[in-house]
């Protein structure tokens, strides 16, 4: 499979943890996409619409034969079993699947933009990368993405819920 891509997982609705667990799960069943890496799950303050619950955030690597618009109907897909409405922007929902990065393409259609066009703001996003690679470049950047972070201020909303290894992702920002 000759794509790597990163997708992000967020839940904020019942069973947050059992929704992340059945994405994956049902990421890993399809055959064109095999789930490589996973992150810690964080517990994070609601960003932009914030009269709502805690999320549970975490992101993924996977290989997939997909291209990107078949990845994100997958997603789409996974979203909509999982019980997902779209009703507030920004608002509660029991999934949200956004693919971060897709190999190292640049897409801008009106479907889909990659990379996700707000993930270098959100701490919530880029914690859980970093833990995976944490030299990650994004295809349209100079910089490496834990340079970011430098300028983000919602860290302090951005917590570990259920730790993957004994690695602290959080040391790479102290300093
Ligand atoms: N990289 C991407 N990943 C997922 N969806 C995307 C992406 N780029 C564009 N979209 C489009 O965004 C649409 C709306 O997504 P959604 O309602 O999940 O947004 P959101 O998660 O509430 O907000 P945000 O995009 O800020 O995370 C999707 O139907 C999809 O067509
Ligand atoms: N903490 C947190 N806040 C959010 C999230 C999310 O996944 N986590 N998703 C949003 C819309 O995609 C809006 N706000």
């Amino acid at each position: 499979m000759e794509n790597k891509a990163y997708i992000a997982l967020g839940s904020n609705m019942g069973d947050r943890f059992g929704y992340l667990t059945q994405a994956i799960i049902l990421l890993e069943s399809h055959e064109n996409i095999a789930v490589e890496n996973t992150s810690s799950i964080y517990e994070t303050d609601p960003v932009g619409f914030t009269d709502q619950d805690q999320f549970l955030n975490m992101a993924i690597q996977v290989r997939t034969s997909l291209g990107p618009v078949e990845l994100l109907d997958t997603c789409l897909e996974i979203e909509l079993k999982l019980g997902r409405k779209r009703e507030i922007k920004w608002g509660p929902r029991t999934l949200d699947l956004d693919i971060l990065l897709f190999s190292h393409e640049n897409i801008e259609t009106e479907k889909l933009t990659i990379p996700h066009p707000r993930m270098s703001e959100r701490a919530f996003v880029i914690l859980p990368l970093l833990e995976m690679d944490p030299n990650l470049t994004l295809p349209n950047m100079k910089e490496p993405l834990k340079n970011c972070l430098l300028s983000i201020p919602d860290r302090e909303g951005v917590r570990i819920w259920k730790q993957k290894n004994g690695e602290d992702v959080f040391a790479l920002i102290e300093s």
